[in-house]
């Protein structure tokens, strides 16, 4: 563990959808603390918030009350105080993404969809973004298919596609929506090492949603949330020390 610092704090998030006998209450007061280096998962039933949880953490969905708290080089920062501007520059440099369905640009082939991360967002030299692209899909066990389109690619190549694409810049924070449930377990469980290592060794904050309990032992935390409430499990194989410098709590 590099460090244990809180770098990440939802503070009594509230969150519905739709108006009157159709409004659907996704999350009913959560509180969440996550630190650097940490990889958690989140568990829970069907419906029971944890998009919406992910979608309210990583700046993509609006909370109803609460805010999310933010650690980085300027400081503690609100997420939700932020302008869109602001949140959208924050998004793109410090949080990498893995969505259920890819979102794979079907033009692209697998090394350009990884090039394009660093090309556009940090202005990196092509040949640089070329080496750097080459050198995680090996890593990923996709060193000869780098020339393949995402339509040319299995359910389960393309997904390592897109774990590669939010690895690559080396994200601050990393959200993953059931990141292996289109892998088999021998590729899900490198997925689960890769995630884990970008924590550990490279201080990423990793939060990733799944339904597969063979993460549990791989994991530093894991949360339950049922029903739009929020519990931490007892199966914490290696909680870090209490932050000595916490973020400061919304007034
Ligand atoms: N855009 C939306 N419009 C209306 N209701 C929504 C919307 N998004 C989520 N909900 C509702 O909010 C609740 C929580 O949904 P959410 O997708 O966060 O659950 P989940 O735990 O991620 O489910 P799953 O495991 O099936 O993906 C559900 O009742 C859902 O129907």
């Amino acid at each position: 563990m590099i460090d244990d610092e809180t770098t990440l704090r939802g503070v009594d998030l509230v969150r519905s959808f739709g108006d009157g006998e159709g409004r659907a209450v996704a999350l009913r007061s959560v509180s969440i603390e996550l630190r650097r280096g940490q990889f958690a998962l989140m568990m829970g039933p069907s419906g029971s918030g944890k998009s919406t949880l992910l979608a309210i953490l990583s700046g993509l969905l609006p909370p109803d009350e609460g805010d999310v708290w933010v650690r980085d080089d300027m400081g503690d920062r609100s997420l939700w105080k932020m302008t869109r501007r602001e949140r959208e520059d924050y998004r793109l440099r410090q949080i990498g993404f893995i969505f259920q369905g890819y979102n794979l640009f079907p033009a692209l082939t697998a090394r350009q969809q990884l090039e394009i991360v660093l090309r556009w967002g940090y202005g990196t030299s092509s040949s640089e973004s070329r080496k750097r692209a080459d050198e995680m899909l090996s890593l990923l066990g996709l060193g000869k298919k780098s020339h393949l389109l995402p339509g040319q690619l299995s359910g389960g190549e393309k997904q390592r596609v897109a774990i590669g694409r939010a690895l690559i810049k080396n994200p601050r924070f990393c959200f993953a929506d059931e990141p292996t449930s289109a892998l088999d377990w021998a590729h899900g469980e490198q997925v689960v090492e890769l995630l884990r290592t970008a924590a550990h060794e490279r201080g990423a904050t990793i939060l990733t949603v799944s339904h597969d309990s063979r993460l549990l032992p791989f994991v530093d935390v894991s949360f339950h949330l049922e029903d739009g409430r929020l519990s931490r499990s007892d199966s914490e194989l290696e909680m870090p020390k209490p932050s000595a410098t916490p973020l400061r709590s919304v007034s």
